[in-house]
């Protein structure tokens, strides 16, 4: 067999990061993955969760999931975590328990901790974050202090900005993926902006139960995405969906609006599901006269030649 075929040898699977808000949980993703691949939808129709990003190793394939909720504090410090991390936590095969080394360890971190002592089967990695920031007595004595706070697989000290042992992180995370075959060939990934991605997925919604009347006819573009104000839960996003005629128009919309509704609600659970937040999808439906013949339009909706 050839190493494409046989799965000897090579590890892959899920991992997800957990810890206060603020800890470095993102910064650690992203330097992670790195700028291979960038934020990726899951296909619809399978899991629900967020992949995050993948990285790619010769020996290996881990697949950073984000757990929605976990990182917001109302959630965090709330009664209980939310069935979604729940889930989340006992589906990965790793999970990466990340507290700052400068930061003495707070009740939220005892919290998460005595959380994750729940989670019997998914060998948890202690990380301790942003060593970078104090002097290495501190990260010695922070390592320490973290052990104390419950069984974990290993504990790692690493910065993510100051380009410290984030390759340890991953060998680690992998050494505690099963042995198996690559679970998403790098052809399957997109490294397409996120706005792209949304546009797709609403594009995707739009098409169902029409696929046959309006094939290439809709065309989507998310103008413009950004924070709700006042609220660090939900995303606002503003997209337009545009058709070739009035009359596709019609379609798209349906009986007193009821199609289109339901487009939104379909495409905001799926970008809900990608983005790991909850989301304000404002769906306007625009005429673009013969859009596919013109060069300008063709342009101004992001298909460049
Ligand atoms: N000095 C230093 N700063 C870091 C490091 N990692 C993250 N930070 C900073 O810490 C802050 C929080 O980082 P995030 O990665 O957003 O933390 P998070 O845990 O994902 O935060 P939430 O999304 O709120 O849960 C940012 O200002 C980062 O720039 C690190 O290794 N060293």
């Amino acid at each position: 067999m050839t190493a494409e075929t046989s799965a000897e040898g090579f590890r892959s699977g899920f991992a997800c990061f957990v810890g206060r808000p603020n800890v470095g949980k993102s910064t650690l993703m992203n330097a992670l993955v790195g700028t291979k691949v960038a934020i990726t939808s899951n296909r619809p129709q399978t899991t629900r969760r967020a992949i995050r990003g993948i990285v790619h190793r010769p020996d290996a394939q881990l697949i950073v999931v984000d757990t929605p909720g976990l990182h917001k504090p109302r959630t965090l410090l709330g009664e209980r975590l939310d069935s979604l991390v729940r889930s989340t936590l006992t589906e990965v095969d790793a999970i990466g328990f990340c507290v700052p080394a400068d930061e003495k360890i707070g009740p939220g971190d005892k919290y998460i901790a005595r959380e994750l002592a729940g989670i019997k089967k998914t060998p948890i990695v202690a990380i301790v974050t942003k060593t970078d920031l104090v002097p290495p007595e501190r990260v010695a004595e922070q390592l320490l202090a973290v052990g104390e706070l419950g069984e974990f697989a290993d504990i790692v000290p690493c910065s993510a900005a100051g380009d410290f042992q984030v390759g340890t992180v991953a060998d680690v995370l992998i050494s505690h993926l099963p042995e198996g075959y690559p679970l998403y060939p790098e052809g399957d990934l997109t490294d397409e902006p996120e706005q792209i991605l949304i546009a797709e997925l609403i594009r995707e919604a739009s098409l169902e139960g029409v696929r046959d009347e309006l094939p290439h006819s809709i065309a989507v573009v998310v103008d413009e995405m950004g924070p709700r104000e006042g609220r660090d839960d939900m995303i606002n996003i503003y997209a337009h969906l545009f058709v070739e005629r009035p009359s596709q128009k019609g379609i798209v919309i349906g009986h007193k609006g009821e199609r289109l509704r339901e487009v939104g609600t379909r495409a905001r659970k799926q970008i809900e599901a990608l983005l790991g937040t909850k989301v304000f999808l404002d769906l306007r439906i625009k005429v673009l006269k013969d859009w596919q013949r013109d060069p300008k339009q063709l342009r101004r909706l992001g298909f460049f030649d």
